[in-house]
């Protein structure tokens, strides 16, 4: 077996490494030589990368093939941290600080193995279709309502995100502005910058002894509710799923329970067809006359035009927004009514801070997202390794050591039907199974199995002898 570039046989002159990347270009199932490895080389890996589990010393680095044949796409300003992890990888990286426009998406989603996103980018059915090359998405963000899962899952493109490197930071932010709009702080402030000394105490108010509605009480919702009860604030929370209150914190039975009875409502839910519009003209109306709305989930949550009816009338004493329904690729004078035919008049409204989806972008919630999306991806890539995916079952294996050079690891994503793992096993039941895991998720199962005494030839064989089962979504054989 191949193990290193330049053990790879030269052939109608061109170098090893040129080989070795001929060989390893195409890297979906359909396209001839493609794979996953039968014919790759195995590639010592850089330093930087401990692996999983087990001393570094003994640990045999799984490749899917020479690592500069991976191509990475990282679009809206992924942390360095992150962009340094692949890179020390030996993997090509593009990084890009803005999303991009469908149709740039498309054209440069065709040959990448993974993509790296943040909430901005749409990958939906209709974008990955194109991704002919595409294993693994790490969304560098919470959430993963922007990528289409289960077409991803279908396809056999796993995907990771970050469950909760930024919460705090959110949650930070909105302790932030729920003093800022108890005392009028944005408006003073934008008044001074004006050069308007204008000092009111009317309707100014402490936190102390409020009351605020949490609803969606997660990883952010109850990072915000120890915060608040520290500035002695009351707080209950709404969520569908039953949960412990931290602190004093009480579980309210209804959406309506909570509106009724909070001086500030804040929101952190994910984006779901139930969340849409959760907060509409007749939730704003329960609401307590002169409380405060805060949005930092997601634009669709909150229906502007009420929100906006809300404020004028004075039901609202003021409001934070920090997500929109649609919001601009990058950085720049965007925010007007082309984007959402209502900013002009947000702008317009007093008490009411304005913010760039910043609620997760501070520098130690976006440095540790790199770390922890980046890692993931490289174990994917390198070892098959599931554990943390959003859509695919979680899958790991103790990994391979130094003393095993002639086993390879097999990983074979299927459709969950009755059957296959038998087929499987007779395909692998020449060897010896050292280990085998599977398990699955919704429609999609997913195999991984470490082989012994496998030679070269064999690999190829064996890859071949699964992508052949009719049950097959995608075969990598890693060595
Ligand atoms: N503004 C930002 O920069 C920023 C940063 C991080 C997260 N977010 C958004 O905030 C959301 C929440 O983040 P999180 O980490 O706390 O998520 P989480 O998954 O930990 O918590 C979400 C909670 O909402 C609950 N929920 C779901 N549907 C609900 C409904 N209809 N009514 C009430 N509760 C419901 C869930 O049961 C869960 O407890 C994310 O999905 C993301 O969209 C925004
Ligand atoms: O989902 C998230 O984590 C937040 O909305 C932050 O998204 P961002 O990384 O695009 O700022």
């Amino acid at each position: 077996m191949p193990t290193a570039a330049q053990n790879i046989p030269v052939r109608n002159g061109n170098s090893a490494n040129e080989l070795s990347r001929s060989v390893s270009n195409s890297f979906n199932p359909t396209y001839e030589n493609l794979s996953t490895s039968p014919t790759a080389s195995f590639s010592s890996p850089p330093n930087s990368y401990g692996g999983v589990g087990g001393s570094r010393a003994s640990t045999k680095q799984l490749k899917p093939f020479h690592t500069q044949d991976i191509k990475v796409l990282l679009l809206e300003n992924v942390n360095l941290s992150g962009q340094d992890i692949l890179r020390k990888q030996g993997y090509q990286v593009e990084a890009i600080k803005s999303s991009l426009p469908e149709d740039q998406l498309i054209e440069k989603i065709q040959d990448v193995h993974v993509i790296g996103i943040r909430s901005k980018t749409q990958l939906s059915a209709d974008v990955l279709k194109h991704a002919k090359n595409l294993i693994v998405i790490g969304c560098f963000c919470i959430g993963t309502n922007q990528v289409d899962l289960k077409f991803a899952a279908d396809a056999g493109i796993c995907v990771f995100n970050s469950p909760f490197s930024n919460s705090r930071s959110v949650a930070e932010q909105m302790i932030g502005e729920i003093i800022c709009l108890a005392r009028q702080i944005g408006d003073r402030s934008n008044e001074l910058h004006r050069g308007v000394w204008n000092k009111v105490s009317a309707g100014c108010w402490e936190v102390r002894g409020k009351t605020l509605g949490i609803v969606g009480y997660g990883h952010v919702g109850a990072q915000l509710s120890v915060l608040a009860e520290s500035m002695g604030m009351k707080v209950i929370y709404y969520d569908v799923v039953n949960l412990m209150g931290l602190g004093t914190a009480t579980q309210v039975g209804s959406l309506n329970e909570l509106l009724q009875g909070s001086d500030f409502v804040t929101l952190h839910v994910p984006e779901l067809a139930e969340t849409k519009n959760l907060i509409s003209e007749a939730q704003i109306a329960q609401m307590k006359n002169g409380s405060y709305l805060l949005n930092a989930s997601r634009g669709s949550v909150v229906d502007i035009a009420a929100l906006i009816k809300g404020m004028k009338e004075g039901k609202l004493a003021g409001a934070a927004l920090d997500v929109f329904p649609n919001e601009p690729a990058g950085n720049g004078e965007h925010f007007h009514n082309q984007l959402n035919s209502w900013a002009e008049e947000l702008r317009g409204l007093k008490n009411l801070i304005l913010t760039p989806h910043i609620g997760g972008s501070t520098e130690e919630a976006q440095s540790a997202i790199g770390v922890e999306v980046a890692d993931a991806l490289v174990k994917y890539v390198n070892m098959g390794i599931t554990s943390g995916a959003v859509n695919m079952p979680e899958v790991t294996l103790r990994h391979l050591t130094q003393d095993e050079p002639n086993h390879v690891r097999v990983i074979y994503i299927h459709k969950n039907v009755p059957g296959v793992l038998r087929r499987v096993n007779e395909i692998l039941g020449n060897h010896n199974v050292d280990k085998q895991m599977t398990d699955s998720r919704g429609d999609v199962a997913y195999l991984m199995a470490d082989i012994s005494s496998v030679n070269t030839s064999e690999i190829k064989e064996l890859y071949q002898s699964l992508e052949d089962l009719g049950s097959r979504i995608r075969t990598r054989v890693l060595y």
